[in-house]
Formats: C-alpha cells, structure tokens, sequence
C-alpha cells in the first residue's frame, strides 16, 4: 500500500522560462510515490468561475479530479497546497499522475498521486503532462500557452 504521507526529499526552484518548478533531491526509481496534489477542493462549478480569474493573471493552480469523464470536484492550491502546487507541464514527463481511494471510497473524494513513470536523476525537474492521461482531459482547467518543456516531442503550445 502506498503511505500518501511518506515523501521524497522535493526542492522548489527557479526555472529559467517557466516560473518556479520543482526538483527532486534524491534519484528516484521508476513507480515511485512522489506526492500528492493538495489544496482547496472546491465544486467544477467554483472552478470554473475561479479559471476565469485565473486565466486574467495568466496562472492557474486548478486541477480536475475527473477521472471517468463525470464532472467532479476541482483542487485549488493557489492559496494553499504542498510542493506539488509548483509542478511544471512536460510533453514528455517524468511524472503521472492517479486518482487514488486513500481514506474515502467516495468517488468525488480520490486523491491525486503523482508516480514517477522512469527513473529519475538527482536534480532533475519533476513534470507531468497538463493534458493528463489517467485524469480526463482537462487536468489543470485553465487556457492555452506557449510550452518552454524543451523535450523532443514538445507540442510548442498547452492547450488546456
Ligand atoms: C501550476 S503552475 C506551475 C508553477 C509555476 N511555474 C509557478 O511559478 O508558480 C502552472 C503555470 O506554470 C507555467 N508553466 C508550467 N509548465 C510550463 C511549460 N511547460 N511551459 C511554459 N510555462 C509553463 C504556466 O504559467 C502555468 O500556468
């Protein structure tokens, strides 16, 4: 069983064109627990109102809890969150995320766990992919905006 609370060392940074990210301190294995996306959790309804705002200040720090495409509740850690509220958008991740029945079999209540998909150097940059593979496809609701993840495969735009 994963212990949502156990987590690896995580280092907030400065990136050069993508605001604050974060870094792990420590080489992870692959399908390592990484951390869990915190914050406000607010009804689809509240998050869309609030994506607007966001979408003003060019910013946003909501997360769809869609898992099986049914409208759901909505995290927000614009004001209050873990280190997670600082994870960048990859086109080519080291990150994915799950929806996981922790403490709650209520299917509008799963937390969201963020997994290490390959193996990860000490230092490296921890993202994950905004337009989400296990959760829908809205993971953060929000905008379009030029992508700086410089992978390979980089989709030049987040369309989300
Ligand atoms: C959840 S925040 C991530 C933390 C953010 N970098 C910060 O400084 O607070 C999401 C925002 O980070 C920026 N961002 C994340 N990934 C990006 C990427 N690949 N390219 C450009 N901007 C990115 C965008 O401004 C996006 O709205």
């Amino acid at each position: 069983m994963v212990q949502l609370g156990r987590q690896v060392p995580l280092e907030v940074f400065k990136t050069a064109k993508k605001g604050w990210g974060v870094r792990t301190v420590k080489a992870l294995e692959p399908g390592t627990f990484v951390e869990q996306y915190l914050g406000e959790v607010i009804s689809d309804k509240d998050g869309a109102q609030r994506g607007k705002i966001y979408d003003r200040i060019g910013i946003s720090y909501l997360f769809n809890m869609d898992i099986d495409g049914q409208p759901k509740n909505v995290i927000d850690s614009y004001l209050c969150g873990n280190a997670s509220h600082y994870l960048n958008h990859s086109c080519d991740p080291n990150l994915v995320v799950f929806g996981v029945f922790y403490d709650s079999v209520d299917p509008s209540f799963h937390r969201l766990a963020f997994f290490t998909k390959r193996a990860v150097a000490a230092g490296e940059e921890l993202t994950f992919d905004y337009i989400g593979d296990n959760l829908g496809d809205n993971a953060i609701v929000s905008r379009r905006f030029p992508c700086y993840c410089a992978s390979t495969n980089c989709r030049k735009w987040i369309h989300l």
